[in-house]
């Protein structure tokens, strides 16, 4: 479980954190909701300690992260995965090595085969089984997602904290991606942080969601109350959300029938 209390950050006369208190639960996908530049990013990195709050305190299960001694702070880092907007692979590796990689920092005594072993577990758990040897540039934005997610939890992380997880992913794929990472935070028991602004991730797995609204937290609930609240702020998200959603469908139905348009000419112009 992690406790935020009073998480408070301005940067230069912007308050962007404003009193943020909340808790993450343990085996659950924890959502982090609101519109662009409300803070949500900066929120996780006073979390990681990427960002240091200026009043506030972050604990990993009973254990004080902020301003605590240097080795604890290292001790609980070693225990997060992180899941990067834009899955941050690195080019000039495989995903081999991708995933590998944080095995050989944080566990360098760990065998060469024993690495491998838990490398291939991993693939084949987030469904890459066989895709060793294939170069990030190789691969569709969602198996990008797939061999991040890998690498985060090769370590075997107790906290997964993943940022806009869907930017970039068409709606199916977003979907089995969320899949994925619930699955992942049910099987292993891991506190799964999401920051998002996509109302399909909080009704597909929204756990328990923290919406914050100009670095405040305005509402706190599960998938199942979100739709119930008397917040202006919320409500008028989740009404954007929903036009922005059917804005899409219909903009990729008019691609769609444009497309085939080109492709019927194509036919009838080789006859
Ligand atoms: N290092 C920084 N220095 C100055 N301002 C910053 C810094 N990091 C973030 N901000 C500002 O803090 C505000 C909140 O940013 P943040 O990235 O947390 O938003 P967000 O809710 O995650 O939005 P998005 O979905 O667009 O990423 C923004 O106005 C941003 O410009």
């Amino acid at each position: 479980m992690i406790e935020i209390h009073n998480i408070h950050k301005t940067f230069g006369d912007k308050k962007v954190l404003d009193g943020v208190s909340g808790v993450f639960e343990t085996g659950k996908t924890n959502l982090l909701l609101g519109a662009s530049g409300t803070g949500k990013s900066v929120l996780l990195k006073c979390i990681v300690g990427l960002v240091k709050p200026d009043i506030g305190s972050v604990t990993f299960d009973g254990t004080y992260f902020t301003n605590n001694k240097l080795d604890i702070r290292q001790e609980i880092r070693r225990k997060i995965g992180m899941l990067f907007q834009s899955s941050a692979l690195f080019d000039s590796m495989t995903v081999q090595q991708n995933v590998e990689f944080p095995l050989k920092m944080l566990t360098p005594d760990m065998s060469k085969s024993e690495r491998m072993d838990r490398v291939n577990f991993c693939l084949n758990r987030v469904g890459l089984e066989g895709a060793n040897k294939k170069m990030p540039s190789e691969l569709s934005g969602g198996m990008k997602k797939r061999v991040g997610i890998a690498r985060a939890i090769a370590p075997n992380c107790t906290y997964l904290f993943c940022d806009e997880p869907n930017s970039g992913l068409d709606p199916l794929t977003s979907l089995k991606i969320d899949e994925l990472i619930k699955e992942i935070t049910e099987e292993y028991n891991i506190t799964t942080i999401i920051v998002t602004h996509d109302m399909n991730s909080v009704i597909e797995i929204g756990d328990k969601i923290m919406f914050l609204y100009e670095g405040k937290k305005l509402w706190e609930g599960t998938r199942d109350q979100i739709m119930d609240t008397d917040i202006r702020e919320l409500n008028e998200f989740i009404f954007a959300n929903r036009l922005m959603r059917d804005a899409k469908k219909v903009e990729d139905e008019v691609h769609e029938e444009a497309r085939e348009e080109q492709e019927q000419s194509k036919d009838s112009n080789g006859k």
